[in-house]
C-alpha cells in the first residue's frame, strides 16, 4: 500500500500538487487522470523521490518514503515515461540491465534477465537484445521501456503516460499487452493518463486531479456511473447517456465477427450494455462473446461498440 497525505509541492507561486491524499492498493493498477498541467507528473515523480515534496508525506507498507536507502527504492520502483528515455548509446540488453547493474548482478544473470524480460514483453530476444533505440519502432521501443522497468522485479511500476507518443493501433496493443503481464505479475501500477478511453481500458480504480487537487478516486466500474463528471461526460458522450444505454439489450449492436470468439468471456444476449459494460471492465477483455438462450454464438461485443453506440445516441 502506497499512501500520499496532504503532499504539496510548490514552484514559485504555482501549486502544481495541493494537499493530495491518495491511497494506492498493492496488486492493482491506479490510473491518475486529468488535465495538462494539473499535477499527475509532479505526484508520480514525488513517489519515487525524483521531487521532494515540500509538505505532506508519502508512506510505503507503512513507512516513510524518506527512510528508505535509495538502493531500495530503485529496486522496488520501476519507472517508464512517454518516449522511453532509453540511453541511446546503449543496447537493448544494456538498457533492460540497467538496475540489476547498478544492483551488482553478474553478467550471466544480467543476460538471462534481459533475455526474460524481452520474452515478457513480446520481444524475440536474438532480435533485439542487440540493437540500439534508434533501430527499434516506438512500439518496440516503449516495450524495452516496460522490460526495463519490470527487469529488477520491483513490487511498484509507476508509467507516465508510457504510451501516449505511439499511434491508436500499437496504442492499443500495448494496453493489452499490459493487462496480460499484469495478470501474471500483479505489480502495484500507478498510470498517468489524459485519456479516459486508456484509463478505463486499464485501471482498477481511477483518480481524477484538477489544479493540484484529487477531486475523486473510485473503482473503475463506479465512475463511469459518475454522469455529471465532465471527463466521463466527455467519454460517454452526454450526461444521461448511461442511463439511456440501459434500455438497450446487447442483441441490437451484436457484431458478427469470424474470428474465434471462444477465449472471451460470455454473456447472455438479454443482457443489458449497463451489464456489458461492467463485464468488460471487470474481466479486462477486449471483447464479449454474446450468447443466445439456445446457446449459440450471436457475435461480439466490445467496449468500443459501446462507446460507439452512446455517441450515437448523445442529445
Ligand atoms: N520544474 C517546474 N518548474 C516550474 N513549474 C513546474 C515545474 N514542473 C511542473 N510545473 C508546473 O506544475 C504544474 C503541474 O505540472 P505536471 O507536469 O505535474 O502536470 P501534468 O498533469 O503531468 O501535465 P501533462 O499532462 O501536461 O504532463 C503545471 O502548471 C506545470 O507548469
Amino acid at each position: 500500500m502506497i499512501e500520499c497525505i496532504e503532499l504539496t509541492k510548490r514552484y514559485g507561486e504555482k501549486t502544481a500538487v495541493n494537499s493530495l491524499n491518495l491511497m494506492i492498493e498493492d496488486g492493482k493498477i491506479t490510473v491518475l487522470i486529468g488535465p495538462s498541467g494539473c499535477g499527475k507528473s509532479t505526484t508520480i515523480r514525488m513517489l519515487n523521490r525524483l521531487i521532494e515534496p515540500d509538505e505532506g508525506d508519502i508512506l510505503y507498507n507503512g513507512k516513510h518514503i524518506r527512510d528508505y536507502q535509495p538502493e531500495a527504492l530503485r529496486r522496488s520502483i520501476g519507472y517508464v515515461i512517454q518516449n522511453t528515455g532509453l540511453f541511446p548509446h546503449w543496447t537493448v540488453e544494456e538498457n533492460i540491465c540497467t538496475v540489476p547493474r547498478l544492483l551488482g548482478w553478474d553478467k550471466e544473470k544480467q543476460k538471462k534477465r534481459a533475455e526474460e524480460m524481452l520474452t515478457l514483453v513480446g520481444l524475440k530476444p536474438e532480435t533485439y537484445s542487440h540493437k540500439y533505440p534508434a533501430q527499434l519502432s516506438g512500439g518496440e521501443a516503449q516495450r524495452v521501456g516496460v522490460a526495463r522497468a519490470l527487469a529488477a522485479d520491483p513490487p511498484v511500476i509507476l508509467m507516465d503516460e508510457p504510451f501516449g507518443a505511439t499511434d491508436p493501433i500499437t496504442r492499443a496493443r500495448l494496453q493489452t499487452e499490459f493487462l496480460e503481464i499484469q495478470k501474471k505479475l500483479k505489480k502495484t501500477v500507478v498510470f498517468v493518463t489524459h485519456d479516459m478511453e486508456e484509463a478505463i481500458s486499464l485501471a482498477d480504480s481511477i483518480a481524477i486531479m484538477e489544479s493540484g487537487k484529487l477531486i475523486m478516486h473510485k473503482k473503475t466500474e463506479e465512475i463511469l456511473t459518475e454522469e455529471e463528471n465532465p471527463f466521463i461526460r466527455d467519454f460517454i458522450g452526454t450526461d444521461s447517456s448511461i442511463k439511456r444505454l440501459a434500455r438497450y439489450s446487447i442483441k441490437e449492436i451484436a457484431k458478427k465477427h469470424t474470428e474465434d470468439k471462444n477465449q472471451y468471456p460470455v454473456i447472455e444476449e438479454t443482457a443489458t450494455i449497463k451489464d456489458a459494460l461492467a463485464l468488460l471492465l471487470k474481466s479486462g477483455t477486449e471483447k464479449l462473446r454474446i450468447k443466445t438462450a439456445e446457446g449459440k454464438t450471436a457475435g461480439t461485443i466490445s467496449l468500443a461498440d459501446i462507446r460507439e453506440l452512446a455517441k450515437n445516441n448523445a442529445n
